[in-house]
C-alpha cells in the first residue's frame, strides 16, 4: 500500500513537535522521553486496554519506539526490518525488509528505529549500511556502505536528522573498532563528514593513548544522539575502551566513555567531558545525555547535561561558553569501583581493587551491564523528575588475558563474564526518581526477581511507562508518588521504548514487546543463580497500542 497525505518532516517540526507525534528517538532533541498527552492520566490509567496488536515475524530484541506522523506508525525491528502501519487501526501498508548477508554475525540483533526527514526514513542497519526509505510507498532510495561489517562494524541505532544531515554512528567495541559519527545528505546518501571518537597521536587527545593502542581503542557510538538547537550541538556519548582491562590500553583514553559535543555542520568537535577514564569495565556511557534548560545550580539558572550512567554514577553536568563543565555525580545504584569523585573536575578516584587487569580474577560492582545500560531514562518537566530504568545487587568477576586482535572477531581482552547477585539479594531492576537539582532519590520501585532492562516513557498525564522485567508486564507508574497504577502480560518481554500519540482526538501508548539481546543474556545469568529463574522468556515482536475505554 501507500500513505495518503503523508506529512513532510520539516526541521521547524522537528524542533517543535505537535503534542500528538513521536518523530524523534526521544520525541525531543533534549532527549526527554516526554508525551505531554493528558488525556491518559493517573485517575483512568486503570481502564488502560490493548486496541490493536501486529506481530512483526521476527524473534530477537524489539528495541525501537514506534515512531508517529499524523496517524501513521513507523516501527523498526531485528534483522533490517521496517514496517508502516496505521497507527489507529493497526492495518499494514508496506513492509520494507533489509536483505542482511548470509555471514554476518549479529552480537546485538537489534534496530533501535528509524529517524525522519521530509518524506523520507532512514535505517542504519546491522550489516552496517545506511539506507533511505520512501515514507509513502516503503521503497529504497538509497544506501550507503558505512563501514565494512566484516571488520566487526555495525549499526544498531538510530540516525539523529539535523538540518537535513543524518548522523549515525558505529558499534564494534567488542571487536576492537575506533568509533566515530558520521554525517550523511538526506538527498543523496554522500557522506559530509566523519569524526573519529578516537583521535590520532597528533590530535587533541591523542597522548592519553599508548603507541598504535588509537587504531583499536573502542568508543563505538550505538545510541542517538541529543541536540540544542539554540547552540546548534549534538551531543553523543561514547562506548567501552577496548579490549575491557585498562591495563592492556594504558592512559585516559580519550574520547571512550565520554560525552562528546558535535558542530552537526562540520562534525567538529567543541567540548567533552569523559565520566570516566581508562574504562576496563565494559561501561559504555553512549546514552546521550538529556537536555535540561532551566535547572537550578546554587540559585543560578544551568544548561543542564544529565546523564545516568552505565557505571552506576547519576552525572549531572552544564554546558557554557567554554564547553562542558562538571557539576555533580552521585551513585544511583551499588558501586564499588570509584572510591569518590574529585571535586571540582568530577574525576573518579578508582579502587585499584575492584578494576579489571590482566592475570586475576577482580569482582566489581555493578555489572558490566552498568547501572543503566543503554535503555533510557525519561525527564518529566512537570515533576522535574528524572526516571531511571536501573539494575541494582548485581556484580561480576572478570580475569583479563591476553588476546590477540582479528579483525572482524570479538576481542574482550578477558574471559567470559561471571555476573553474580549480591549474597541476599531479592531483586535487580529498580525504576528509580531522581530530582536533578538536588541529586535526591525521590521514590524507587524495585521489582523482584527480574532485571529491568527497557526505556521509560513520561507523560503530561503524571505516568512514568516501562516494560523491561522477565514476567512480560508492561507497567504504568505514577509520576509523583512511584505507585504502581496499571500492569498487564503481554506475549514477550519489552525492550521497546514506549511512546505516547494522538490520533483523531484520542491518545494512545504504543510498545514493542519482544525479548532479546542483552535482556536474554542477564535472563540466562540469573537461571544460574539460588533464584532458579527459568531462562526461557518467550520471544517473537508484537507491536501493542493501548487506549482508555470511554
Ligand atoms: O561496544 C559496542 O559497540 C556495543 C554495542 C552494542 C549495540 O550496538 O547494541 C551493545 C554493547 N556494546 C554493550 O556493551 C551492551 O551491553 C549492549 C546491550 C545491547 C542490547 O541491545 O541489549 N547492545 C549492546
Ligand atoms: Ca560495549
Amino acid at each position: 500500500g501507500e500513505v495518503d497525505n503523508y506529512s513532510p518532516v520539516t526541521q521547524q517540526r522537528l524542533e517543535n513537535p505537535e503534542p500528538g507525534n513521536w518523530l524523534l528517538y526521544r520525541r525531543t532533541y533534549d532527549g526527554h522521553g516526554y508525551s505531554p498527552l493528558n488525556q491518559i492520566n493517573s485517575t483512568n490509567v486503570k481502564n488502560l486496554e490493548p486496541v490493536w496488536t501486529f506481530a512483526t515475524g521476527v524473534n530477537e530484541g524489539h528495541e525501537a519506539p514506534p515512531m508517529v506522523n499524523n496517524g501513521v506508525m513507523f516501527v523498526a525491528t531485528p534483522y533490517g526490518q521496517v514496517i508502516a502501519l496505521n497507527a489507529k487501526t493497526g492495518d499494514l501498508i508496506w513492509r520494507y525488509k533489509h536483505t542482511l548477508p548470509e555471514d554476518l554475525f549479529q552480537l546485538h540483533p537489534t534496530s533501535r528505529g528509524v529517524a525522519m526527514w521530509q518524506d523520507k526514513l532512514f535505517l542504519a542497519a546491522t550489516d552496517d549500511h545506511l539506507i533511505a526509505i520512501d515514507a509513502k510507498t516503503g521503497k529504497e532510495l538509497w544506501n550507503t556502505k558505512v563501514q565494512d561489517y566484516k571488520k566487526g562494524q555495525y549499526m544498531t541505532l538510530e540516525p539523529l536528522v539535523v538540518n537535513g544531515k543524518v548522523m549515525v554512528g558505529g558499534s564494534g567495541g567488542e571487536y576492537g573498532v575506533r568509533g566515530y559519527v558520521a554525517a550523511y545528505d538526506a538527498d543523496t546518501g554522500k557522506e559530509i563528514w566523519r569524526t573519529f571518537t578516537v583521535p590520532e597521536p597528533n590530535q587533541p587527545g591523542g597522548n592519553t593513548w599508548r603507541g598504535d593502542d588509537w587504531k583499536h581503542g573502542g568508543g563505538s557510538v550505538w545510541i542517538t544522539g541529543t541536540y540544542d538547537p539554540k547552540r546548534n550541538i549534538a551531543y553523543w556519548g561514547t562506548g567501552n575502551a577496548a579490549p575491557w582491562p585498562g591495563d592492556q590500553h594504558p592512559g585516559d583514553n580519550l574520547y571512550t566513555t565520554s560525552v562528546i559535543a558535535l558542530n552537526p555542520d562540520n562534525g567538529k568537535m567543541v567540548g567533552y567531558h569523559q565520566y570516566h577514564q581508562n574504562d576496563s569495565w565494559d561501561w559504555d556511557e553512549i546514552d546521550a545525555p538529556i537536555l535540561i534548560h532551566d535547572m537550578s545550580e546554587n540559585g543560578q539558572t544551568i544548561d543542564a547535561l544529565v546523564h545516568p550512567a552505565r557505571d552506576g554514577y547519576l552525572w549531572v553536568l552544564k554546558q557554557t561558553p567554554a564547553g562542558i563543565e562538571f557539576v555533580s555525580g552521585k551513585p544511583f545504584v551499588g558501586q564499588n569501583a570509584f572510591k569518590g569523585i574529585e571535586p571540582e573536575t568530577g574525576r573518579p578516584i578508582v579502587d585499584p581493587e575492584h578494576k579489571p587487569t590482566t592475570g586475576k580474577d577482580v569482582s566489581f560492582c555493578p555489572s558490566l551491564w552498568g547501572g543503566k545500560d543503554w535503555p533510557s531514562a525519561s525527564y518529566n518537566p512537570e515533576t522535574k523528575l528524572v526516571y531511571i530504568p536501573a539494575n541494582n545487587n548485581m556484580c561480576e568477576t572478570l580475569k583479563g588475558e591476553k588476546q590477540k586482535l582479528v579483525v572482524g572477531q570479538l576481542w574482550l581482552g578477558a574471559d567470559a563474564d561471571h555476573a553474580k547477585l549480591i549474597p541476599g539479594a531479592d531483586h535487580i531492576g529498580e525504576l528509580q526518581a531522581w530530582d536533578p537539582a538536588t541529586s535526591k532519590q525521590v521514590w524507587v520501585h524495585k521489582f523482584p526477581k527480574t532485571q529491568l532492562f527497557a526505556s521509560t516513557l513520561t507523560t503530561g498525564g503524571d505516568l512514568v511507562f516501562v516494560g523491561g522485567t522477565n514476567d512480560r508486564m508492561f507497567h504504568a507508574f505514577d509520576a509523583k508518588t512511584g505507585d504502581l497504577l496499571w500492569q498487564m502480560k503481554t506475549n514477550s518481554g519489552i525492550m521497546g521504548m514506549p511512546v505516547a500519540f494522538e490520533v483523531d482526538g484520542t491518545e494512545y501508548i504504543a510498545v514493542q514487546s519482544g525479548w532479546g539481546v542483552d535482556a536474554q543474556r542477564i535472563q540466562d545469568m540469573l537461571a544460574k543463580t539460588d533464584w532458579k529463574l527459568n531462562p526461557d522468556v518467550p520471544q517473537g515482536g508484537v507491536v501493542w497500542v493501548f487506549a482508555v475505554k470511554h
